[in-house]
């Protein structure tokens, strides 16, 4: 058997389509999204997201700021320049690429930022709606994976869902979708006893982990949706070094599993289709007056 690829690129560039149809219905009304993406440091892999995020934006027509700071931008810098983006009406979301460089507190930077702009759904009182059932912005990456298996006709209640990796920004928000989805969900981190047990029992599993073609097909339960968010560099001496690859050893496991997301093209360009997703949703609540 050989699993069903999950196409993540071509379900972001029908959805692109989508918002940039959108962007001129609210364009005609007066009102263009607007995102701000703000970069500290040099790091050529945000160098990248960055660039493509900014790009994104263009295409579906919305209004972007790209704003680089220099490494040692204090935290005191970085919290006015956020404060400026809060008062400005032509940003209707702000995004802070992660990580910041450590001298910079990242919870206080997120918090900074105005709940309604926040289109990473990072913020406290963002994450509090989710946990709470009433979501206002689904954080990027976990709504991606959601919109993949809605796409793919992959039904989730009852269903035994485990996700590898606990941080805030994938593996929490993406166990509480699940959760909210009907899954029985179970959630994996590196102080896990025995991962394989878990993986095993898994109908769908994502892989959140950091760690190149870490969930081998032995891992996983013949006919499962495996989810791979992992984005990371083959190591040198593997086939393909230097190349993308994500936390699933793709070759053995798409043998074992029903679906499975490739890296690149799976959930990496759904999670920018929903950053624009969110950003349109800001600016639409504007207009409405949904907020304030
Ligand atoms: N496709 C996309 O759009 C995105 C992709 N990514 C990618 O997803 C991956 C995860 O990102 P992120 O959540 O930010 O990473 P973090 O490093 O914040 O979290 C990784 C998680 O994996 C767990 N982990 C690490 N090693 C093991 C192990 N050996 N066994 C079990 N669990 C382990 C960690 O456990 P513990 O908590 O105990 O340390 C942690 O919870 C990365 O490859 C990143 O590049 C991230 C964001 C968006
Ligand atoms: N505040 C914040 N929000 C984020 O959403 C955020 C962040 N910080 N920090 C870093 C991670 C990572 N991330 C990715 C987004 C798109 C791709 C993506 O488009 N990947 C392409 C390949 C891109 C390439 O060729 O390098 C793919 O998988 O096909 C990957 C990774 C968002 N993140």
């Amino acid at each position: 058997m050989t699993a069903k690829i999950l196409d993540g690129a071509a379900l972001a560039q029908e959805l692109r389509s989508e918002f940039k149809l959108r962007a001129e219905a609210l364009a005609a009304q007066g009102v263009r999204p607007g995102l701000a993406v703000v970069l500290v440091g040099e790091d050529p892999a945000s160098q990248v997201y960055v660039r493509n995020k900014v790009n994104a934006c263009a295409q579906a027509g919305f209004h972007s700021e790209k704003i680089v700071l220099p490494p040692d931008t204090t935290a005191a810098a970085l919290l006015e320049r956020i404060a400026a983006l809060n008062a400005d009406p032509a940003i209707h979301g702000i995004l802070v690429q992660l990580p910041l460089p450590k001298h910079i507190d990242a919870d206080a930077v997120l918090e900074a930022i105005l709940p309604e702009k926040d289109v990473d759904g990072f913020h406290a009182e963002n994450i509090g709606a989710l946990t709470q059932g009433n979501p206002r912005f689904v954080p990027c990456t976990p709504q991606g994976v959601m919109e993949l298996l809605e796409k793919g006709c992959i039904s989730l209640k009852g269903q035994e869902a485990v996700v590898i990796g606990r941080s805030n920004i994938v593996g929490k928000p993406m166990a509480l979708l699940l959760l909210a989805a009907g899954a029985t969900v179970t959630i994996c981190h590196s102080q896990t006893r025995d991962l394989a047990f878990h993986t095993r029992r898994a109908d769908i599993l994502v892989a959140a982990i950091g760690r190149p073609r870490f969930v081998t097909g032995d891992m996983i339960k013949p006919g499962a949706v495996v989810i791979d968010v992992g984005i990371n560099r083959v190591p040198e001496g593997q086939p393909d070094a230097g190349k993308l690859c994500g936390d699933v050893d793709f070759a053995s496991a798409k043998e074992v599993a029903s679906a499975i997301t490739p890296v690149p093209g799976g959930v990496g360009p759904m999670t920018i289709a929903m950053l624009l997703a969110n950003t349109l949703l800001a600016a639409e609540r504007v207009l409405n007056g949904q907020h304030c």
